[in-house]
């Protein structure tokens, strides 16, 4: 046999064997009788084109099958459960959680320690932290912080009025970002950040590369939830240097400064602080050992990463909606202008809780735009609960495209499966931060509606186009409205 012919053998030789394997793998579902969609080689039911997070789950969810609870697909070589059923959710969420509390994400905590956050840890370490941090969101602690976070609303309210006096269009996601940032950085690090006032805000220009300038692409990504040993042996990070850097360095100096001076504040912060030095903030909470500085930085800033961009994107969506609603948008007006009589202006924490409708424009946002389209559990095999799928599945929510805050009437949540909300996800790993998430955005929209009325305009997207590739849902060109001062 001449060159030519060995080099010809060897290529169809290894293309044949990449053929059988791939095949192999691809007949998973089939072999256990599951309902699948069928792969092509080599992305298997991935979207071969950069697209939004949606698109790796929604197309298999539309093809579900009645008397099946999954639908089996393949992410790459990888076999993924993408569940239809609701009861079977349940089952996945709560009732088998023993089984299911694992997202899997990739973690690195000797060269990237911001990455040992709760989102991401599974396991004993997990555990011990969801313990240790949970007290810091009672209902409680909420009360505590309102007043910190009404006094952000205030400043976010008095700067929007300046930037009004000459012009009326704006562009709301990057402003709404600017709000929920300075809360956040207010109560997560108990530093005063006017980042709407001052543009260049640290915090802000390291809040938007965490989002949109991520170290790696999706590929890298994916390399790094498949392969984790071996990205830990190459000490490959999650995050960028330059964010953990700065996240150290704010910690520390905010640490330092309130220990030094005995400074007290109604804040994260100090409920970390007060976990690191050893006290339990719940009278029935465990006594699970203290945390070190490292993991007091990684949940400081889990708790930016994960409550900025989740708020002001679920306040943008409902703002834009509301402007796209006018009835809706009077209806919530008046609303909060009764129960503001009733406190006589104030915007107390027992007045937010009695504005029912503008919760429900909150849920229903959420229901429509899911910031985090798909839940991630990972027992043995990847399963993905579609939960932007089930948002608008119509025989769960009949005219899904149609935004009617009241399917979020206490009556209409009882007449509904309990899996067919899972804006927060659902069970022991659900969103931890749920209760300030929904209070900041309550703030937010309340001092938006009370002192301006929106309307759509020229350049407002009608319909919603989103942006691909990002984590979290969110508008591809941002939304302009108009905002007329009232
Ligand atoms: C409207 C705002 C928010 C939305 C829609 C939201 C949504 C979610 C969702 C869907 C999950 C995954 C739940 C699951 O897998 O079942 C999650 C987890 C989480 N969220 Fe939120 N979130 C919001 C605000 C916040 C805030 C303000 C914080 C912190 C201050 C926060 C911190 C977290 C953390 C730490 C986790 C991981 C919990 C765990 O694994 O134990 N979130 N969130």
């Amino acid at each position: 046999m001449d060159s030519l012919s060995v080099v010809l053998c060897f290529v169809i030789g290894l293309i044949s064997f990449v053929l059988i394997s791939f095949k192999k793998r691809f007949a998973y579902w089939k072999d256990r009788g599951a309902a699948y969609v069928e792969p092509t080689i080599p992305f298997g039911n991935l979207p071969i084109r950069q697209v939004h997070f949606i698109d790796t789950t929604d197309p298999i969810y539309k093809q579900k099958k009645p008397g099946y609870p999954f639908m089996g697909a393949y992410f790459f070589r990888n076999p993924v459960v993408i569940p239809t059923d609701l009861d079977f959710i349940q089952n996945i969420l709560v009732k088998d959680f023993s089984y299911f509390h694992e997202r899997g994400m990739y973690v690195n905590e000797e060269d990237d320690p911001l990455s040992a956050h709760m989102f991401s840890l599974d396991g004993d370490k997990w555990k011990s932290l969801r313990g240790k941090l949970s007290p810091t969101f009672t209902s409680g602690k909420m009360k505590f912080m309102f007043p910190t976070v009404v006094d952000v609303a205030d400043r976010f309210n008095s700067t929007l009025s300046e930037i009004l006096e000459t012009e009326s269009e704006l562009e709301l996601r990057d402003l709404l970002a600017r709000f929920t940032t300075d809360v956040i950085g207010t109560c997560a690090f108990g530093i005063e950040c006017n980042s709407l006032k001052n543009p260049n805000c640290k915090f802000r220009n390291y809040g938007a590369k965490i989002f949109d300038e991520p170290l790696h692409g999706p590929l890298v990504h994916l390399f790094l939830m498949l392969y984790p040993n071996v990205a830990r042996k190459l000490h490959l990070r999650f995050f960028r240097k330059e964010v953990e850097d700065f996240f150290m360095g704010v910690v520390r100096e905010t640490i330092d400064y309130r220990e030094k001076n005995n400074v007290r504040r109604k804040d994260f912060m100090d409920l970390l602080i007060q976990l690191k030095n050893g006290v339990a903030l719940d009278e029935h909470a465990q006594k699970l050992g203290r945390l070190t500085f490292e993991e007091i930085v990684a949940q400081a800033f889990v708790f930016f990463a994960a409550g900025f961009e989740t708020s002001s994107t679920t306040m943008l969506f409902s703002l834009y909606e509301l402007a796209l609603n006018p009835d809706i948008q009077e209806k919530a007006r008046q609303e909060i202008e009764t129960v503001l009589m009733k406190y006589e202006g104030k915007l107390t924490y027992e007045a937010v809780k009695e504005m029912v409708y503008v919760d429900q424009i909150i849920t229903e946002s959420l229901r429509k735009y899911p910031p985090v389209v798909n839940l991630i559990r990972q027992p043995f095999k990847d399963y993905r609960v579609p939960v932007y799928s089930i948002h608008h599945d119509p025989e769960i929510f009949p005219n899904p495209d149609v935004f009617d805050p009241d399917r979020f009437t206490p009556e209409q949540i009882k007449s509904r499966h309990p899996m067919s909300f899972l804006g927060f996800g659902e069970g022991p790993r659900n969103c931890i931060g749920l209760r300030f998430g929904r209070m900041q955005s309550r703030i937010g929209l309340i001092t938006l509606l009370k002192n301006y009325r929106l309307k759509p305009c020229a350049k407002t997207p009608i319909p919603m186009v989103f942006a691909e590739g990002k984590p979290i849902l969110s508008p591809k060109l941002g939304v302009h409205l108009q905002i007329e001062k009232l």
